[in-house]
């Protein structure tokens, strides 16, 4: 059954749009924008191009899953609880894809074919990649990408520093396999095996963690000059997440724990990139 309720209608895109990471990607665009000085303007495009990735992105999602996430009842998905149809995600999807689009070119050509690039990966994922070894790739360029987008957007001409790129491209990677933990066993009984699934749960629950430190390690020791104390600082909660991340994975490999704490660590590492903004940028 679909319900006919608008605002019921609402919380199923809500819900739909993979909402926690879109705010966190659609925030990090937004924080690492202003952090580099691109201006108002500038960081408003940013943001709203993103969100619109984002959202495109996680309805289209839903929609090529709906099959899949019917067959094994996964009751946090809408479209399993009937709140909204494939049909309806479809359109929602190719809307925000299409505003995606304006709002990236907006923002200069090449920009904008960056960011374009960046999410029709992240598509590439959803129809395809997904199931295959090669899962782990779209999230490694669409998120280096990303941080190129945001620096090519930028008034200024600079260009953006090689190992922000890499570690937003590493924390794209550990983001994915810490993400697939808590549906490793729905995903590979509908024949979802991407990278995390043909690893196994507890190498998953390790190699997240490895890969969310090594991305932050990478934010406070890369750039120029010696890390500051909040550098060091936010390094070292980082690291000590990640090894608690890692210990609770060979531990208990089936708890929470190892999804929360990587994604403590994602979290820990988006903070010091955006710290870390104005390194980001080398001069064109
Ligand atoms: C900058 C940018 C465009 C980044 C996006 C990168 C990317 C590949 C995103 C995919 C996001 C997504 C909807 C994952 C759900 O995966 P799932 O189907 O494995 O999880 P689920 O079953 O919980 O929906």
């Amino acid at each position: 059954m679909v319900t006919g309720r608008p605002g019921g209608l609402v919380r199923a895109l809500v819900v739909a749009s993979h909402f926690p990471p879109t705010v966190m990607v659609t925030a990090f665009a937004l924080a690492l924008s202003a952090g580099i000085g691109a201006g108002a303007r500038t960081t408003t495009l940013v943001a709203l191009a993103v969100l619109a990735g984002q959202l495109s992105v996680g309805w289209c999602n839903d929609w090529l899953d709906a099959r899949r996430d019917l067959a094994v009842g996964r009751a946090d998905k809408p479209v399993v609880a009937g709140l909204v149809t494939p049909g309806v995600l479809r359109a929602a999807a190719f809307v925000a894809l299409g505003a995606c689009v304006v709002l990236s070119f907006a923002t200069g050509v090449v920009p904008g074919a960056v960011h374009v690039v960046a999410v029709a990966s992240a598509w590439s994922y959803n129809a395809v990649l997904k199931a295959t070894w090669w899962s782990w790739a779209p999230y490694a360029l669409s998120f280096g990408l990303l941080a190129v987008f945001v620096v090519l957007a930028a008034p200024g001409g600079g260009r953006p520093a090689p190992w922000a790129v890499a570690a937003a491209a590493l924390l794209g990677v550990g983001a994915h396999v810490a993400n697939t933990l808590p549906d490793l066993e729905d995903d590979a009984a509908t024949g979802v095996r991407g990278l995390p699934h043909r690893l196994g749960r507890r190498a998953s629950t390790v190699l997240a963690p490895v890969l969310l430190g090594a991305a932050s390690v990478l934010v406070v020791l890369a750039p120029p000059g010696p890390p500051g104390a909040t550098g060091w600082a936010l390094g070292a909660v980082a690291v000590v997440l990640a090894v608690a991340a890692g210990g609770s994975g060979v531990a208990r490999p089936r708890s929470r724990a190892p999804f929360a704490l990587s994604m403590a660590v994602a979290g820990v590492c988006v903070v010091l990139l955006v710290l870390a903004a104005p390194a980001v940028v080398l001069a064109g």
